[in-house]
């Protein structure tokens, strides 16, 4: 199996290299390089100057020497801060210094809470009234497309797999251009700030129309299809804005717990009073009221964000994460499942991108001006990479073999963000205070 994929993406190398101008990699930006670079099947990408921190961890290297893929704990790079856990525990976090507001607590989540955070991402969210990437051209379940996956994976053959049915398709949608299913589409927009929100809320945000070629799918083909599940308030991915006249749904409980106990464990003044805040860049500018991290213990509340689900072949394109109104507020990430490549880099794709490897339990928080403008993406997803404690313990009765099955081919992330200062309401409220 491995050796005819591995043929394959030879034979595919040496047919694109064949076809390909001489000069084109000088065209190419640094970051589109190392997206490249790292995209490779052939040959396999050396690792080398990837930063992975579980090799500074005893307890993760037979997760690490499992996976066969191994980047490298260069201390150099890096500057630890000593925190402490709610549990009164130490533990060790990480900066980058040309990257200040980046933050890496590796192994952060328990392997209890990765298996909950699994559990929630694919039982519990993928299902309304959280959108998801299949919504726009599938008429899904109530119960989600997890649950009728798993009704039919614990029958079998005594039932007749469910079919899900596109979206009814009229005259009149068949002819509007379709968003086809598949990776996440690249749109240029306004950066959100308190100034322009008013009218960046104002503008028409039509649905998105169903693909008038999409099939009726059985729900254990579509559940591989699913790319992104809705947090909090509704994103509308046509002009890249938030949806504030839809209502918005709350962020569960655990997530919410999980992001604001990691925001109130980091020492901002050590992140931020390590580097001159004015790094390379212009726009890293904390706005009028000062840099407001001495606040966040208090203020921030997240209330918006994604779950990515990654199939071992999906890669996010280089972007920036601009819709937010609270442009300097941590945003956090939590990494499930199959090890990626993270690429970040700085304000524009002239930057040379840091590439960290993510594992799973893996939490990353990007924070202030410099480091939510920069742009980052994840160009691979490692195969082999789950650790042991997500893979199937080979009995039924624990109701993990099918998230266990899932997780074979897939990363998850949790990716959660603070659009709005928190306890502002901007159905109720000129501008955000
Ligand atoms: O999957 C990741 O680690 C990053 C996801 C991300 O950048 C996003 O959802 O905007
Ligand atoms: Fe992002």
């Amino acid at each position: 199996m491995q050796l005819s994929s591995d043929k394959k993406a030879r034979r595919n190398y040496f047919k694109s290299t064949r076809e390909r101008p001489p000069n084109e990699a000088f065209d190419w930006t640094p970051f589109r390089s190392a997206e490249k670079r790292f995209k490779a099947k052939f040959p396999r990408p050396d690792l080398s100057d990837i930063l992975d921190l579980a090799l500074l961890d005893n307890d993760r290297i037979e997760e690490v020497e499992r996976g066969g893929w191994k980047g490298s704990a260069d201390v150099s790079k890096i500057r630890p801060l000593r925190t402490i856990d709610e549990d009164g525990k130490g533990r060790n976090i990480f900066l980058l210094p040309q990257i200040p507001g980046l933050v890496l607590l590796p192994g952060y989540l328990s392997h209890e809470c990765q298996r909950e955070l699994v559990s929630w991402s694919l039982c519990d969210h993928a299902r309304p009234p959280n959108e998801t990437s299949l919504d726009t051209h599938y008429v899904l379940p109530r119960e989600g497309i997890w649950s009728t996956h798993v009704r039919y994976r614990t029958h079998g053959e005594a039932l007749t797999e469910q079919l899900i049915l596109p979206r009814a398709v009229t005259s009149e949608n068949a002819a509007k251009q379709p968003e086809p299913p598949g990776p996440r589409q690249l749109v240029s927009n306004k950066p959100a700030d308190p100034s322009n929100f008013d009218d960046l809320s104002q503008e028409l945000k039509l649905p998105a129309a169903p693909s008038p070629t999409v099939r009726p799918t059985r729900a254990s083909e579509l559940l591989y299809k699913l790319r992104w599940a809705n947090i909090g308030w509704y994103y509308h991915w046509g002009s890249k804005q938030y949806d504030f006249k839809r209502d918005k749904v709350g962020v569960d409980g655990i997530v919410s717990q999980i992001c604001k106990r990691i925001v109130r464990q980091i020492n901002w003044a050590d992140v931020f009073a390590s580097h001159d805040t004015k790094p390379h860049q212009d726009e890293s500018d904390w706005g009028p009221g000062g840099p407001e991290w001495e606040s966040w213990d208090a203020t921030y509340e997240p209330d918006a964000g994604i779950v990515n689900y990654y199939q071992l072949k999906d890669t996010l394109m280089g972007h920036v994460d601009r819709s937010e109104v609270c442009a300097t507020s941590p945003l956090v990430s939590l990494s499930l499942g199959n090890a990626a490549i993270f690429l970040v880099g700085g304000l524009s794709r002239d930057v040379e991108p840091v590439p960290i490897l993510l594992r799973s339990g893996d939490a990353l928080v990007m924070a202030g001006p410099g480091c939510r403008r920069a742009y980052h993406g994840v160009p691979r997803i490692l195969e082999g990479t789950v650790p042991p404690h997500l893979q199937s313990s080979g009995s039924e009765q624990d109701g993990w073999e099918h998230l266990a099955e899932y997780l074979q081919t897939s990363r998850i992330n949790v990716n959660v963000r603070q659009v709005f200062p928190k306890g502002f309401d901007p159905m109720n409220s000129a501008k955000p205070r």
